[in-house]
């Protein structure tokens, strides 16, 4: 079976997708997720330019040389632009092979470990109390673990706070919006939201919150200290975590478990958090850590120390990411939970796809492939939206980490 085209998508039905489509001379075809959420054009031109044309022709059922072909072949190696493409590559293929073998993925995999998979929402709020009740309203929802983000006083533009609720997009402008951003502030905030929280909503319900690379080791050491008392079941990239090391000083502070890893995009920058036990969760995802066949890498070798599986699933991966994700964590064995941000219904109509969300878990369905498709015709009707990511200043101007 070998590869008779490929071709790039551009889509924005509410925001911007990149979707790269392989066919095959046996008709198959499979579609994988190529999107890099403000810099979507940098990936286009390296599939278009460097990757396509070495895919024309190649044995589709060659997965592993294909990903070692783009990777080791490409001098140039790593960085999110280069692995977001190749993810896009191994995701198609492994659609093609899974639908040849007329197969939901997942057992190609290996098989269902479990009958459905965890995951959490997102609940957001501009203060304390609206937070307290979108939390309840995910509860009723039957969301079994829910992450909590809150607008912070003082704090411009706070992290995770959507302008409506559900739908948080922080992509929102074609010049990237200028937020600001106090420790101080934060810092005194978070643990009371969470005190609230609890005695709200009760011990049971998992509880997540994200700091977004904002603070420094020991200040983190201080956060995740002073949210023991609330049980979180992670916070999340307490620090900006190309500095693997600080994190020996966090867990040297505090129990309080985390997860990191949605920038990673290759299996050497977990390679020590993982191997030192200086995370519980590791969030690496299909689209931005090389697709199936390097996070499968990353999951066996986190299984070696406890680490599980969490991976990011955020509104600007795809439903594309979503459904190989999900056949991804049906079947590791050190699975944790995976993040759920709903996508929008002109998203879901653009993406047709087998997963569905029942009292909490998501399944993936037992469609042939990774159960996710594209409607061509209705994605050329949502063209191409430049928006970019905001960035963070200190109150005195000093640009911070968004
Ligand atoms: O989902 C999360 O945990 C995020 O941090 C989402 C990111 O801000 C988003 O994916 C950036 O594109």
């Amino acid at each position: 079976m070998k590869i008779s085209a490929a071709r790039v998508i551009v889509t924005c039905p509410g925001r911007n997708f990149v979707t790269l489509k392989i066919e095959t001379d046996a008709g198959v075809y499979g579609i994988g997720d190529a999107t890099l959420n403000g810099r979507e054009k940098a990936v286009v031109a390296y599939l278009e330019e460097h990757v396509v044309p070495v895919l024309i022709g190649r044995d589709a059922a060659r997965i592993e040389d294909a990903w070692q072909y783009l990777y080791r072949g490409a001098y140039w190696r790593r960085g999110p632009v280069t692995m977001t493409a190749i993810a896009a590559v191994d995701t198609a293929l492994w659609d093609i092979k899974a639908k040849a073998a007329n197969m939901p993925l997942y057992q190609l995999l290996g098989g269902a470990s479990r009958e459905g998979v965890l995951v959490y929402g997102h609940a957001n709020g501009a203060d304390v109390e609206q937070t307290v009740d979108e939390v309840g309203r995910y509860i009723e929802m039957g969301y079994k673990a829910v992450r909590a983000q809150s607008g912070v006083p003082g704090v411009k533009g706070a992290y995770g706070v959507a302008r409506g609720t559900m739908y948080y997009e922080p992509a929102d402008s074609a010049l990237p919006t200028e937020t600001v951003w106090d420790t101080t502030a934060y810092l005194n905030f978070v643990p009371k939201l969470f005190e609230r929280l609890r005695e709200a909503h009760g011990p049971d319900i998992e509880l997540l919150h994200d700091v977004h690379h904002r603070l420094t080791p020991i200040e983190a050491a201080r956060l995740g200290k002073a949210l023991e008392p609330f049980r979180l079941f992670w916070m999340e990239d307490p620090t900006p975590a190309e500095n693997q090391e600080a994190l020996r000083l966090i867990r040297q502070h505090t129990v309080t478990p985390i997860a990191i890893g949605e920038v990673f995009n290759s299996i050497h920058d977990c390679r020590a958090l993982i191997q030192e036990q200086l995370i519980d969760y590791i969030r690496t995802s299909v689209v931005h850590a090389g697709g199936i066949t390097q996070l499968r890498r990353i999951a066996d070798l986190a299984s070696l120390y406890q680490v599980r599986a969490g991976c990011h699933g955020a509104t600007d991966l795809s439903p594309v990411t979503m459904g190989a994700a999900l056949h991804f964590d049906l079947w590791v064995p050190n699975f944790g939970v995976q993040e759920y941000m709903r996508h929008t219904a002109e998203t879901d109509a653009v993406f047709p796809h087998a997963y569905r969300f029942s009292d909490g878990y998501l399944h993936p369905g037992d469609a042939p492939g990774h159960g996710v498709d594209i409607d061509e015709a209705l994605a050329k009707k949502y063209p191409y939206d430049p928006k970019q990511l905001p960035v963070a200043r200190l109150k005195d101007g000093t640009m911070w980490n968004w």
